[in-house]
């Protein structure tokens, strides 16, 4: 009953607002703080490809626990996509609420923006865009991984980079998170006024130099990194490789010793 009169009312029996938007957005700033620092961890990982792919294959084989199961276990990963998955859908059910619903609104957003000619509220516009794109952009990536988490290697990612065509949406993907993501994490900042100090308009100058940083040094590790997969994958294709998958040259000496054919 008391929820069949705040429905039509927006206020509780005791004339109270409600304070669920207010937890809404906390789920929200919780759910984006883990999913902004779980994607530096991400980017560095995937990245693990610049050094070698023996080093790639190694970091694979880690997040399936060889150290435990012999050979690895890529169920694992699937479990760990799982729950970032979940993660994902939640954060962006959240958003959802900050996107315009309608041209009129969407309208008086920009004419707002444009007057003020604020730079934080443009940086709002550039992340509801970003993240209206990661709905489809991410989900695709998210979906495939977590159903096909046992082709996940330095020969593997390469062929669904190139072969498999993924590569325009991991361009897609990469621009929109890199961006919302930091945008995400200065805001956090900014809101919860985490490094204030004595000087908060010194802190956010110093926060925007530091999102700057970060945007670029991510972009460039990505792009960097999306090369090398195109790469790999490219030169698969063009040797007719597609589907095989990589043995780590410590593998490959051992069998060459077995074989006979170094002494
Ligand atoms: C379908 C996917 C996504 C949608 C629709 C979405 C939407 C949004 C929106 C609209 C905001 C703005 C909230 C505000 O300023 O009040 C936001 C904030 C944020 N998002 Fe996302 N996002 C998505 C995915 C992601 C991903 C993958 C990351 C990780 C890099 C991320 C990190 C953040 C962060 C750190 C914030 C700041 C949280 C806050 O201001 O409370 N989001 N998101
Ligand atoms: C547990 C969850 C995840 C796992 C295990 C994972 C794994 C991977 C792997 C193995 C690659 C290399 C390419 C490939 O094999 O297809 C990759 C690339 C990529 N992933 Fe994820 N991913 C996860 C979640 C996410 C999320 C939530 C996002 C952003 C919304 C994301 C964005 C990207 C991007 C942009 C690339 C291209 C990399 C680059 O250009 O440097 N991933 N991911």
């Amino acid at each position: 009953m008391s929820d069949l009169i705040e429905g039509y009312l927006g206020k509780t029996v005791e004339r109270k607002k409600s304070r669920v938007p207010a937890k809404l957005d906390y789920i929200q700033s919780a759910t984006g703080l883990f999913l902004g620092l779980f994607m530096w961890g991400h980017m560095f990982m995937v990245s693990s490809i610049l050094v070698s792919k023996d080093f790639m294959y190694a970091v694979t084989k880690f997040f399936e626990a060889s150290f435990i199961f012999d050979g690895g276990e890529p169920l694992l990963v699937s479990i760990l996509a799982f729950v970032i998955f979940v993660i994902f859908i939640t954060h962006a059910a959240m958003g959802m609420r900050k996107l315009p619903g309608n041209f009129k609104q969407y309208q008086v957003m920009k004419a707002h923006a444009d007057n003020m000619g604020h730079e934080d509220t443009k940086l709002w516009f550039i992340q509801a865009f970003t993240g209206f794109a990661m709905f489809f952009l991410g989900s695709v990536h998210i979906y495939i991984i977590m159903t096909q988490a046992d082709a996940i290697g330095p020969y593997a990612s390469a062929d669904r980079v190139w072969s498999n065509w993924m590569w325009p949406l991991y361009i897609l993907l990469l621009l929109a998170v890199e961006f919302h993501g930091t945008i995400g994490l200065y805001r956090l900042a900014v809101k919860w006024g985490w490094f204030d100090g004595d000087d908060p308009k010194a802190t956010r100058k110093k926060l925007k130099t530091y999102k700057k940083a970060l945007t670029w040094f991510f972009l460039i590790l990505g792009f960097a990194t999306l090369a090398a997969y195109m790469k790999i994958g490219y030169e698969n294709a063009q040797a007719g490789k597609v589907g095989e998958r990589y043995t780590p040259t410590a593998q490959v000496i051992e069998l060459k010793i077995n074989d006979g054919r170094v002494a």
